[in-house]
């Protein structure tokens, strides 16, 4: 409720999971969705509805959980269509696989050429599986610098281990995406002003 005791607006967010096999997309997406981690996945594609309310307001994710076939081309994983209907995605990586790494790296920049395209959206690079340290191959700098560098949010995360962290990659993008839809929102507005008052400067320079 408003403080005029209008109900506000439900919020509606498309959330893409992206990232190479067996990273864990599956795992932090049911994380956030049960609280629980089951330990093995089926690994189809899925999309998930899931409705909460957050900081107040009624929230409904729909959740795009992506399988990447084997020996990608990781660009390709993508789809034209996935581009289009997602407000936020989530590139996940295994910080014991240095592949998946270079995986997220590439989905990145393919993500970053349609937003040329279509304007900007936000993204969160998830390092997980960090609770196995002994395995570790890419180190918190490399993958915060990934995401300085691209503007991008970036957390590492253990699905495995705990909630937290699941919640907190959502909620982050979903704020993310909301902040995003106000900025093109007010940036469509002024743009529509200067475009209608060149159209009457025109107009009467011609009369
Ligand atoms: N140790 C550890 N294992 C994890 C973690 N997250 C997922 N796993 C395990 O990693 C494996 C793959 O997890 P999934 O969630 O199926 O990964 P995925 O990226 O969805 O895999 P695909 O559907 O094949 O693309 C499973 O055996 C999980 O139990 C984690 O945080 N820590």
């Amino acid at each position: 409720m408003t403080e005029t005791g209008h109900q506000q607006p439900k919020v509606e967010a498309n959330i893409l999971v992206l990232g190479a096999e067996n990273v864990g997309k599956s795992a932090l997406t049911v994380r956030f969705l049960t609280r629980r981690f089951i330990g093995e996945y089926v690994g189809t594609e899925s999309i998930y509805t899931h409705n909460v309310t957050v900081d107040g307001r009624e929230t409904s994710f729909s959740i795009w959980d992506s399988v990447c076939p084997q020996n990608p081309n990781a660009q390709n994983c993508i789809t034209e269509d996935q581009l289009r209907w997602a407000d936020g995605f989530i590139l996940v990586y295994s910080i014991c696989e240095r592949d998946s790494f270079s995986v997220v790296r590439q989905q990145l920049h393919r993500i970053r050429q349609m937003k040329k395209r279509h304007g900007p959206v936000p993204v969160i690079i998830v390092g997980n599986k960090r609770d196995l340290q002994h395995h570790r191959e890419i180190t918190s700098e490399e993958g915060r610098m990934l995401a300085l560098s691209s503007d991008c949010g970036f957390f590492e995360i253990s699905a495995a281990e705990t909630y937290h962290g699941s919640l907190v990659v959502f909620h982050q993008l979903l704020e993310a995406v909301r902040e995003n839809r106000s900025s093109v929102k007010k940036n469509s507005g002024i743009k529509g002003i200067v475009r209608s008052m060149s159209a009457v400067f025109s107009r009467r320079r011609t009369e």
